[in-house]
């Protein structure tokens, strides 16, 4: 058997090869030809999976090792007898642990408390509904917004989008790029969506660029009625806009789910789902490919300072979101085609980044409450 596997996708070549031969190929640069005598192709978000690239070829499995899948023509896929999976969650904790440590430097900067403000989340499948427990965890009030979930749940909880924007502080978007009716998410973040806002509200943005109208956003962020973004995704990607990163308190480039177990999650599901379509035996040792975590363990003394402080300089240590802000601003001063060029670079060589579970915290004259915090957002406490 013959795999195409993209570049990008982690540790594809040493995952695949247990299944077949395994040609690894830079994302943007798989092409027809390369598929002409392949059985599968696995790929992230980079490779559109099309008629264009698939036709007339043998190939049978398309496997993302993303949770998003608007990269894939899965119509055509599947009139086409070609099975088609994705890694739905993959990424889910990574984006969850992104938005926290984004909220706690925003509150840092800007003077501001996230206990009991009031976040609205819209979309709440596998990644909001992780963001909405790590909020509560932190002391927020939530509200939650997800018409295709509530129209097919008991929860009452769910609330119209005009009254989660009217009672907002934060608002952040956690749908997947939707272009057809009933629910439409593309564009749903327009002129009327920044006007029903809490005025001087925060507006975040971790799901698809193209779920924002960035024009909106600019008059919103101008007029004073948005007072502070956080900016993960953009439209186009990769040569961003730099009026969009400028106006930007915190930016970064689509790496919100880069976490390295979000992208390792991807990888494992599209193995393991090709190994069941082809019936193969799982021989890969996904254990012995885990390296270690550089920061194992942090003795702090919690002695005289706020919950939000200490959990922002826990954080920073395992994950500091600046970083990423420093990197792509960067990027912007350079002409589009280098922008673009560093834009998917910066993506690709991603520094190796470990979720908060790999971390014991060895906590001195902390609270219970802080510990609960620590515990609920993924620490180990000892
Ligand atoms: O859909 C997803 O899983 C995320 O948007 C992910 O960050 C995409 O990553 P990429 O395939 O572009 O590396």
């Amino acid at each position: 058997m013959k795999i195409i596997c993209a570049e990008t996708v982690l540790l594809g070549d040493r995952a695949f090869s247990h299944a077949g031969e395994t040609v690894v190929i830079p994302d943007r640069e798989i092409c027809r030809n390369d598929l002409l005598d392949a059985d599968a192709l696995i790929i992230r978000s980079k490779t559109k999976a099309t008629e264009e690239l698939l036709r007339e070829t043998p190939v049978k499995f398309v496997g993302t090792a993303t949770a998003g899948t608007d990269h894939l023509d899965s119509d055509w896929l599947q009139r086409n007898g070609i099975y088609w999976c994705a890694s739905p969650g993959c990424n889910a904790n990574s984006v969850s642990e992104y938005l926290v440590a984004g909220l706690l430097t925003l509150g840092h900067r800007h003077g501001f408390s996230l206990e009991n403000k009031t976040i609205g989340v819209i979309g709440c499948g596998n990644v909001g509904s992780r963001v909405v427990k790590k909020c509560h965890a932190l002391g927020m009030n939530v509200l939650r917004n997800d018409p295709p979930l509530a129209a097919v749940s008991a929860d009452p909880d769910f609330q119209p989008l005009e009254n989660l924007l009217a009672e907002s502080d934060i608002v952040t978007l956690h749908v997947p790029l939707v272009k057809h009716k009933p629910w439409p998410t593309e564009r749903m973040a327009d002129w009327l969506f920044f006007e029903q806002m809490k005025p001087g509200a925060v507006f975040i943005n971790a799901a698809r660029g193209s779920v924002c109208d960035y024009d909106a956003l600019l008059d919103a962020k101008s007029s004073g009625a948005v007072a502070q973004t956080i900016i993960d995704v953009w439209s186009p990607e990769p040569a961003f806009r730099t009026d969009v990163l400028k106006l930007a308190d915190l930016a970064s480039p689509h790496i919100a789910g880069h976490s390295y177990e979000g992208k390792l999650n991807g990888t494992v599901a599209c193995y393991n789902e090709l190994c069941n379509f082809f019936e193969l035996r799982k021989t890969w040792d996904i254990s012995a490919s885990l390296p270690t975590p550089e920061v194992p363990e942090i003795e702090i003394d919690c002695a005289g300072r706020n919950d939000e402080e200490i959990l922002l300089d826990i954080i920073r240590r395992v994950y500091n979101i600046e970083e990423d802000d420093r990197l792509i601003r960067e990027a912007a001063v350079h002409c589009e085609i280098d922008r673009a060029r560093r834009f998917d670079q910066l993506r690709k060589n991603y520094r190796i980044r470990r979720e908060f579970h790999n971390t014991e915290l060895r906590l001195h004259n902390a609270s219970s409450d802080l510990t609960r915090k620590c515990k609920a957002l993924g620490f180990k406490t000892t």
